[in-house]
């Protein structure tokens, strides 16, 4: 095994000559955030492994670091951080979502940019499900009053929340993640309305029935729950502002698990406030968290969650043998799946 180089330790820096891989930050820093000790054994078994904190001592090791390893949008992976490995080939990120990463920048230092896809779908799909759902039903207003740290005069008041069952979901972005809430939507009986780059016929024809909508203008009108799973790009950022939030149905729930930056908050601030649409759920917003006294944080008809929606024990877990594997195809020249190509 190949010893784990532990920042103040440099008489642990391994003699042998292979591959090295950089983690940007592992659990031996902090115990909640990072990559799991399980990520850094399977790493070892086929490179040595480099964290942020011992780079200056290991200029040798920091030669041989072939890929690096990003947490998350958290923590952005910058290029001056990876100037000591000059011969780095690829940047691979944790989970879905690329958009924190300088992927022009990097690939113009022939640096490619890989994400890992497909794994986390099913959980952020349920999170989806799990947003509508607490918000349709007042889960967060009830709670707190159930619990205790909410005053109990309102105990018995009658709770009134909406359907979920028979009324309608647009989902906007109809990747895989998309297609799984579409799936899980069905189950609640509820029509399917979909915006896509691309058409998707198999959504269209199998039993989700989804029916496309080729602009916004089509979707949210017809939209009792409106559910945001696209990518962050320079064509989604900003999508919904002003215009959409007045196309919407008072009576809508917008939910988004993609990215804060997709919605103009400052829009959505005053639509909420307003009246303009019922509700929001969010596990994203920009930044995150949001500063304490952001007035999003000052309505009630609002959930914002810790972007947590891949965060289960299961999918955390599936999510890291592609990532050594990205690395190793690299290394031993074979084909990407998951290169993120712009
Ligand atoms: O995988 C990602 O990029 C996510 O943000 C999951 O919530």
């Amino acid at each position: 095994m190949a010893a784990l180089i532990t920042g103040e330790d440099n008489s642990k820096v391994p003699t042998k000559q292979r591959p090295a891989v950089y983690i940007q930050r592992s659990r031996a820093d902090d115990p909640e955030y990072g990559f799991p000790d399980e990520f850094i054994e399977l790493c070892e078994e086929h490179f040595d492994v480099l964290y942020e904190k011992n780079i200056t001592g290991n200029p040798e090791l920091g030669k041989r670091v072939v890929g690096a390893y990003n947490r998350g949008p958290s923590m952005p992976i910058t290029i001056d951080e990876l100037w000591k490995f000059p011969n780095l080939k690829i940047v691979v990120c944790s989970g879905i979502g690329w958009d924190h990463i300088d992927v022009r920048g990097l690939n113009a230092h022939g640096i490619k940019v890989a994400n890992n896809p497909g794994v986390s779908s099913n959980a952020v799909a349920d999170f989806g499900i799990t947003l509508m759902l607490a918000s349709a039903r007042r889960l967060l207003e009830g709670v707190p009053v159930a619990m205790g740290s909410k005053p109990c005069q309102k105990f018995n008041v009658n709770w009134l929340g909406n359907d979920v069952s028979f009324t309608s979901l647009g989902i906007v972005g109809m990747g895989d993640i998309g297609s799984k809430v579409a799936k899980r939507a069905k189950a609640f009986d509820m029509e399917i309305y979909y915006h896509n780059r691309n058409r998707k016929p198999e959504e269209e024809e199998s039993s989700v029935g989804a029916t496309y909508c080729p602009t916004l203008a089509d979707l949210l009108p017809r939209c009792d729950y409106v559910m945001i799973t696209c990518p962050l790009t320079s064509e989604t950022e900003g999508m919904f502002g002003e215009n959409e939030f007045k196309l919407m149905k008072p009576s809508a729930t917008l939910v988004n698990v993609a990215r804060g930056e997709i919605i103009d908050q400052g829009a959505l601030y005053t639509a909420l406030k307003n009246k303009i649409i019922k509700a929001a759920a969010l596990d994203v917003t920009y930044p995150e968290p949001l500063p304490r006294d952001h007035s999003l944080l000052t309505l009630p008809n609002i959930i914002i969650a810790p972007h947590m929606a891949s965060a289960t024990a299961e999918t955390r877990k599936r999510m890291l043998p592609p990532l050594v594997e990205t690395v190793l195809a690299v290394v031993e020249g074979r084909p990407l799946t998951n290169e993120v190509i712009l």
